[in-house]
């Protein structure tokens, strides 16, 4: 049977959704005061599901790095290995905004090669825009790919592109660095961002500046008072093994549950029950 129950790209649209969601979509839910929900994909099987429940954003993140590729950080993952899973999320989704997430180096030189990776991203990945880290120091890279008609989703707070300048995976915002917080969330919003992520900002903070910007902020470990919520989607789900960030929530438990399933399909094979006469040609 076929869910019913309205699903949030639904309520972004104030009915069925016949069309992607674009920027100004995301934009009307803040004044509407609807929250949304991001996740990270990676490839066309998430993408497919995400897109049927209704998330209205996907994030294809330089997260990959760790969540795909196996790097420790992010630093070291490239725009020639993200393209690929930029195409396949974009490809296997017909309702979400696809962003495409600017690795570490593609766009720190200055706003011509912001601007040249964004166009890249979009001509050859597909998305519908893209995200970099950065407040006030990437204004000028934002201006330059608004103006070329790309729209941007900044991302502030703790960004882990830059982990060791700011010494680990901490909390931004404590005390006077809730002034910075605040300049980089008018900075991005003024140079033509269209929504901007909070990560791990104090909550009150995030709830200041989600009161202040014109724009969407979309929280990860920010509280419960940012317009919308991402996580990586393996995170959620419960795929990655190890100790996740404090801000995570796990809706279900697919390392579990993917390792059961391997153990039986072994179990199988050795006993000879797999494959069976329905199997076989
Ligand atoms: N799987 C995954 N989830 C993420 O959220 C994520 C990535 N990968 N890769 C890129 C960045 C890195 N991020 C991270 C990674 C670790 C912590 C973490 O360990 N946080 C601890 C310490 C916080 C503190 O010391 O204040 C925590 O308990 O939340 C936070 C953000 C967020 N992003
Ligand atoms: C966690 C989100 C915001 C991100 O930048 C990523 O997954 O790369
Ligand atoms: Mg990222």
């Amino acid at each position: 049977m076929m869910e019913s129950t309205p699903n949030e790209v639904t309520a972004l649209y104030g009915g069925p959704a016949t069309r992607r969601v674009r920027t100004r979509d995301l934009i009307a839910a803040k004044e509407r005061g609807e929250r949304w929900s991001m996740l990270t994909s990676y490839d066309q099987y998430t993408a497919s599901i995400f897109d049927a429940a209704g998330i209205p954003a996907l994030l294809v993140g330089d997260s990959a790095a760790n969540n795909v590729f196996g790097y420790e950080t992010t630093l070291p993952v490239t725009v020639d290995e993200l393209l690929p899973l930029v195409r396949a999320v974009v490809r296997a989704t017909r309702q979400t905004l696809v962003v495409g997430d600017l690795p570490f180096g593609s766009y720190e030189e200055g706003p011509t090669q912001a601007l040249r990776t964004a166009v890249r991203f979009m001509k050859e990945g597909g998305c519908h825009a893209v995200k970099l880290e950065g407040g006030r120091h990437y204004a000028a890279q934002i201006e330059a790919i608004v103006g070329a008609g790309i729209p941007v989703m900044a991302h502030i707070g703790f960004t882990p592109q830059r982990e060791h300048t700011l010494g680990g995976y901490r909390v931004q915002g404590r005390g006077d660095a809730a002034d910075d917080v605040l300049a980089d969330a008018w900075a991005v919003a003024e140079a033509g961002a269209f929504a901007v992520v909070l990560e791990m900002v104090l909550g009150e903070v995030a709830k200041r500046v989600t009161a202040e910007l014109p724009i969407p902020t979309v929280g990860i470990g920010a509280g419960p008072d940012t317009d919308a919520q991402v996580l990586v989607w393996q995170d959620m789900a419960g795929l990655r093994t190890g100790k996740a960030p404090r801000f995570v929530k796990r809706y279900a438990e697919l390392a579990g549950t993917l390792t059961d399933a391997t153990r039986r399909f072994a179990d199988e094979v050795r006993g000879g029950e797999f494959p069976a006469a329905e199997h076989t040609f």
